[in-house]
This record gives structure tokens, sequence and C-alpha cells, in this order.
């Protein structure tokens, strides 16, 4: 089963994701952007205010095609369970919102017609909810990406996602103290395996 940690940078994915190691030892714990060349590559993209969109949504995509093949379709092929902190609607909520000025009608869509011929949908998505201004504030506002306004442009994007595919979302309260959105997590993901 592959079960991915989405929402706004400071939404507290990571502090859920490193919890839930200790909750699930034998699960295969994995990240987007990844550790590999690929995952450098996007890194570098991140911190360069000037990159062109369009280059960093493929650079992104490579690395997820390469996240693909090396860890998580061999993980579920051995009948692991999957825990991603991010994945591929991360791309669909904050490319999509990047490319927002761009000659794309419709870049969520645009986004998602790139995966579809070779992504792996996860099976169940877990959104941490908190509004923009919280989610800049608590990630220190580091980068281009954590700044509320873009952030609300890709909450609106999330939002999207969740009323497309309802049922594969399951939505938690991530204003709530650290101890709370950890025990809703685990209260949903009890629920499924
Ligand atoms: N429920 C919470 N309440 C208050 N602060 C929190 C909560 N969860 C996490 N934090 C704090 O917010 C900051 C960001 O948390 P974390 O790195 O887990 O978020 P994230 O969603 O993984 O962010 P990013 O996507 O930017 O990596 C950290 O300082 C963390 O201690
Ligand atoms: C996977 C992915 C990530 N991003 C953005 C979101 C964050 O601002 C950074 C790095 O992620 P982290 O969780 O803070 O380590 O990258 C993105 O724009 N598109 C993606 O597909």
């Amino acid at each position: 089963m592959l079960v991915s940690l989405e929402g706004l940078d400071g939404s507290g994915k990571t502090t859920v994701w490193e919890s839930l190691k200790e909750t699930y030892p034998e699960a295969v714990f994995t990240r987007e952007p990844t550790e590999s060349w690929y995952g450098d590559a996007v890194s570098r993209s991140i911190s360069a205010d000037d990159a062109d969109p369009l280059a960093e949504l493929f650079l992104y995509t490579a690395d997820h095609a390469d996240h693909l093949s090396r860890v998580i379709r061999p993980a579920l092929a051995d009948g692991d369970l999957v825990i991603s902190d991010r994945y591929s609607d991360s791309r669909y909520a904050y490319q999509g919102a990047t490319l927002a000025d761009s000659t794309i009608d419709d870049p969520v869509a645009y986004v998602q017609s790139i995966h579809e011929p070779f992504t792996r949908s996860p099976d169940l998505t877990i959104y941490l909810d908190i509004d923009p201004e919280t989610a800049a504030e608590r990630s220190g506002k580091t980068n281009k990406f954590e700044q509320s306004a873009y952030l609300k442009r890709v909450q609106q994007n999330y939002q999207r996602l969740i009323d497309a595919t309802p049922g594969r979302f399951v939505q938690v309260d991530a204003s709530q103290p650290p101890k709370q959105v950890l025990t809703d997590v685990r209260e949903q993901l009890d629920a499924v395996l």
C-alpha cells in the first residue's frame, strides 16, 4: 500500500513522517524531492529564484520517475507499506501554481497529464490542512515557495485535487498541537491498514 503525506510547506508533514517511523517500523519511509542526484538538481532549482517554471517541473518529474522505478515500485512489489513525505500531488498543486501565469491553459491538468502514462497513484493521501499564513510562518519563508500568497494558490490546487478524488484523501487539522495531529493521522492509517 502506498500512502502519501501532503500539505503546504510548514503543515507538519515531516514531523508526522518522522514520528510514524516508530509506529510502523516495518514500513518503507521515503520522500520527494528524493536524495538522489535528481533530487539534488531539484534542490538547486528551489534555491534559484529565477528558475524557469517549466524546466523546474521537469526536474521534479524526473526525480519522481526515478523515485518510482528505484524505490516505490520495488517496495510495493515486495508487499511493503510505503509512506512518502510528498509525492505526485505536490507537483500538481505546486507546479500547477508556478505555471499559473504561463501560456499553459490549465497547468494542474497539464501536470497531471504528463504523469498519467507512468505514475502510480497513492492508495491513500493524508492532507495536513493549514492556512497559508500559518504555513508560511512555520516554514520560515526561506525559499520562493514559502510565501503566503503563493501558498494560497497551492492550497486552492490541493482543494481541487481533493474535490476530484475525495475517496483517496483524508484531511487532518494541522493547526492542532503536534501530538493531536499525530494521533489523528495514526487513527486514519490504522483504519485502512
Ligand atoms: N502541529 C504543529 N503545531 C505547531 N508547530 C508545528 C506543528 N507541526 C510541526 N510544527 C513545526 O513547524 C515547522 C515545520 O514543520 P515540518 O518541517 O514538519 O513541516 P513540513 O510540512 O514538513 O514543511 P516543509 O514542507 O516546508 O518541509 C517545524 O518547526 C515544526 O516543529
Ligand atoms: C515534491 C515537490 C516539492 N515541491 C516544493 C515544496 C517545498 O517548498 C519544496 C521542498 O519540499 P520539502 O517538503 O520542503 O522538502 O519543494 C514542489 O514544488 N513540487 C514538488 O513536486
